[in-house]
């Protein structure tokens, strides 16, 4: 599957926001190993803190449908921002766990504005599974 399909299937799930606070919607398309697009949206909360955005909504839904950590092949996120949406700092370390680093990230707009970047990229020097291999 290609950036733009992907940056589509985004685009749709955004459209499934649960935004009745902010009004911002967010869509993720999260493709995994076997070419299964996992959509994501965010869901806000009342008490704002346990508002869930798209990306973590898209990870947690394909792990919770048995989907095996760091296997994703892709990840598209959509906002209409002004230019192409920047994950939040929450999500970044999410994907640091949850996906592979080097793992395509597609961040978009609604105006059609595309940054191909990677997870390490969106999180250098980041603190990850591999720095708990040598706790005995
Ligand atoms: O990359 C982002 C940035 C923000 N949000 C959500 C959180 C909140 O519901 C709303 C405004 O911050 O947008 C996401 O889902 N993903
Ligand atoms: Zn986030």
């Amino acid at each position: 599957m290609d950036s733009a399909t992907l940056l589509k299937e985004a685009i749709k799930a955004r459209e499934k926001a649960y935004i009745p606070y902010s009004h911002f919607g967010v869509g993720a398309a999260l493709l995994d190993s076997e070419g299964k697009v996992h959509h994501g949206c965010n869901i806000e909360n009342a008490a704002y803190g346990p508002t869930n955005c798209a990306e973590r909504t898209a990870m947690f839904r394909a792990i919770a449908d048995g989907h095996q950590a760091r296997s994703f092949k892709a990840m598209a996120v959509v906002g209409d921002t002004g230019g192409p949406i920047a994950p939040c700092g929450v999500c970044r370390q999410v994907m640091i766990e949850l996906c592979d680093p080097d793992m395509l990230v597609i961040l978009g707009n609604l105006k059609g504005d595309v940054l191909e970047t990677t997870v390490s990229e969106l999180l250098p020097g980041y603190f990850g599974p591999s720095d708990l291999e040598n706790v005995k």
